[in-house]
């Protein structure tokens, strides 16, 4: 007889089948709502803010709020698990695990649905992590105002650990991140007559390695950080030469210093490319709200020493990872940790084949039931 799914694992099999990109996370809202509102609802209440959720379990005295925080959108990937619950929406996929944290964070609201404390505890369903910092959206909204958590708390899966490994550290877990805009304006023309034109795919290929230079001779390589161009996009077929190239991309770094240093030389390199290909760079930097994620050293210090003794955990002392997230922007405001939880999986975050082990999500719900117990007790 074939065993029953984990109902926690079938509504990620659901989730997952149904990614959206940030801010349009309409049938993942639905989805969330009506699991949400089919719980008991005696100690809960529930403010919904564009796509996101925030549901509040009342305690039973309320001197102070727990935060959990899980992000809801998808990534424009187009999946190639093969998975018989893979995604429906074309071009579009949970490549970032954001099913998975979301499963985990209703398997923790039922739980504690029922189970009510003597502290309040707050769970943020949170839109877009990825691509408009939904977190600092609703912050600075004043959504979170009457119910912001003393403490808050959110994880992300990482493939790179195995089930059962929970990994984090205190102080700069992730980086902050500025995204990179680019538009190159020049003459397009004949394939054969190139003096006649000015060609924005040459123009735009010396700002792409122009920029890599920034890493290695501006940036002090004890510190490190990061300029990735994720999208080329110039031309229309291989006799005409391209008067438009557009890029887009992103500089990531662990001090706001280090930021407006590489800020500074990106829109110098630009200046330079007008300059010597007489052409128009229209560059837009946006650092958004992806602050670095600073865990800080009481909560995270207290969440590492229950993992290290939880008998189900093997936990493993992180280093600081180039990846971006919005929670950073929260923890600027409140005292919390982020950290990874293992999923396995041989392809990374933001890969068309990533695919995590599912057992990750009950061992994660019953860790973080009994975590979050102590701390709202
Ligand atoms: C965990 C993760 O993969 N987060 C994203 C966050 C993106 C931030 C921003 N939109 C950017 O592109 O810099 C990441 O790419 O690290």
């Amino acid at each position: 007889m074939m065993s029953e799914l984990n109902p926690f694992i079938k509504i990620r099999r659901d989730l997952h089948q149904i990614p959206e990109i940030g801010l349009l996370e309409f049938k993942t809202h639905a989805y969330l709502m009506d699991y949400i509102t089919a719980l008991p609802q005696e100690y809960l209440e529930i403010i919904e803010w564009e796509t996101a959720i925030i549901v509040r379990v009342r305690g039973k005295v309320g001197a102070k709020t727990i935060g959990w925080r899980t992000d809801i959108d998808g990534l424009p990937v187009s999946e190639e698990t093969g998975l018989p619950f893979k995604s429906i929406h074309p071009n579009q996929m949970h490549a970032c695990g954001h099913d998975v944290h979301m499963s985990i964070a209703l398997g923790l609201l039922t739980y504690f649905s029922e189970h009510q404390g003597q502290n309040h505890l707050v769970f943020l369903f949170q839109p877009a992590e990825e691509n408009a910092s939904g977190g600092k959206l609703l912050y600075d909204a004043g959504v979170l105002d009457a119910w912001m958590p003393d403490e808050f708390y959110a994880l992300h899966v990482q493939p790179n650990l195995k089930v059962g490994q929970i990994g984090t550290k205190v102080g700069t877990l992730f980086a902050g991140t500025c995204t990179i805009q680019a538009k190159f304006s020049g003459k397009s023309g004949h394939a054969a007559y190139p003096h006649e034109a000015n060609d924005m795919i040459v123009a735009a290929s010396q700002f792409v390695n122009q920029i890599q230079t920034i890493i290695s001779r501006n940036v002090d390589p004890i510190e490190g950080a990061v300029i990735t161009l994720g999208t080329f996009h110039a031309g229309t077929t291989g006799n005409i030469i391209s008067g438009e190239a557009s890029l887009t991309g992103t500089i990531r770094t662990l001090t706001p210093e280090m930021s407006r240093l590489m800020q500074e030389r990106v829109r110098q390199v630009a200046h330079g490319i007008e300059q010597s290909y007489q052409c128009q760079v229209e560059l837009i930097l946006e650092q958004g709200g992806y602050y670095p994620v600073v865990n800080t050293e009481k909560e995270t210090t207290a969440l590492i020493d229950f993992m290290k003794d939880h008998s189900k955990v093997d936990f493993i002392s992180s280093p600081t990872a180039m990846t971006g997230e919005d929670f950073g922007y929260l923890l600027d405001k409140t005292p919390g940790a982020m950290f990874w939880l293992g999923v396995d999986s041989p392809y990374g975050l933001h890969h068309s084949m990533m695919s995590p082990k599912e057992e990750a999500i009950p061992l994660a719900i019953e860790v973080l039931e009994a975590f979050l117990t102590m701390k709202i007790n």
